[in-house]
């Protein structure tokens, strides 16, 4: 019944074609949640992901005034850190573009000395924005936006760690990254799985050992490999030519 549906995986010869298109699958699934609800909610990874949003610099029909960024995971440093996730959107893409200040939901780090207390604080948040946890057992991101790391992590969600185990809390801390920096906080499987569209986006020669053990071997149960949305959720591959050199998994050719 819940059955998650197959991945969707794209590959695209030229950068530029890549980062065009993704932008418009943004844009896609930005009208129809605003279409249906009002507004956006879409999380943000950080690492190699942001770079690649360019094509939503300048756009006509992106409205701005109607997005709710949170972040997929964050590093437990100041938010104008140059490890800060935050501070890497807000330099590449959030100063580039009509954002409101208030529509961007960065981590508190005044809670810092606490982890634990801090990923509860960014669950909160979530809370107020997406309803009280106990009428929705998680939220409903319209959009999760993720990279993969060379060791196949995404977000904050490392191989063989005990949060890939994680069932209850919406946001989770780590405090143990083998990534540095070590403490961090992390949206956590259930949240990642019941969003409307997750979209991975992979570039480069050096991930593609990562994305055919993603893909092709799903079995072996790295993180990024257990990202598979809900149905009617569904999972979005945007990669380049070179990192998909390797995969055997069928590409689909992109169409909105
Ligand atoms: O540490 C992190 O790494 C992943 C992957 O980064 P990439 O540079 O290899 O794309 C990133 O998605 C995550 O947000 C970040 O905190």
């Amino acid at each position: 019944m819940h059955t998650p549906s197959a991945p969707i995986l794209t590959s695209f010869s030229n950068p530029e074609e890549l980062v065009d298109s993704l932008a418009r699958f943004i844009l896609k699934a930005q009208r129809e949640s605003i279409e249906k609800k009002g507004k956006f909610t879409i999380a943000f990874s950080g690492g190699s992901l942001p770079a690649q949003l360019e094509g939503l610099i300048g756009r006509p029909g992106v409205k701005w005034d109607k997005w709710q960024v949170f972040y997929a995971d964050e590093r437990i440093v100041p938010l104008d850190h140059e490890d800060s996730n935050h501070h890497l959107c807000t330099s590449v893409l959030f100063s580039k573009v009509p954002i409101p200040h208030a529509n961007i939901h960065p981590i508190d780090y005044a809670l810092a000395s606490d982890p634990e207390e801090l990923a509860d604080a960014y669950e909160k948040e979530l809370i107020r924005e997406f309803a009280q946890k106990d009428s929705a057992r998680f939220p409903v991101f319209d959009l999760i936006l993720l990279g993969v790391g060379p060791d196949g992590h995404t977000a904050s969600l490392f191989p063989g760690h005990e949060l890939l185990s994680e069932e209850d809390r919406w946001v989770a801390e780590i405090v143990d990254s083998p990534k540095p920096p070590k403490e961090r906080i992390t949206l956590t499987y259930p949240v990642i799985n019941h969003a409307a569209r997750v979209a991975f986006v992979l570039s480069g020669a050096n991930k593609a050992e990562t994305l055919r053990e993603v893909l092709d071997n799903p079995e072996a149960g790295l993180p990024a490999s257990r990202v598979r949305p809900i149905s009617p959720g569904q999972v979005y591959w945007f990669v380049d030519d070179a990192a998909a050199e390797k995969v055997q998994y069928p590409k689909t050719p992109f169409k909105l």
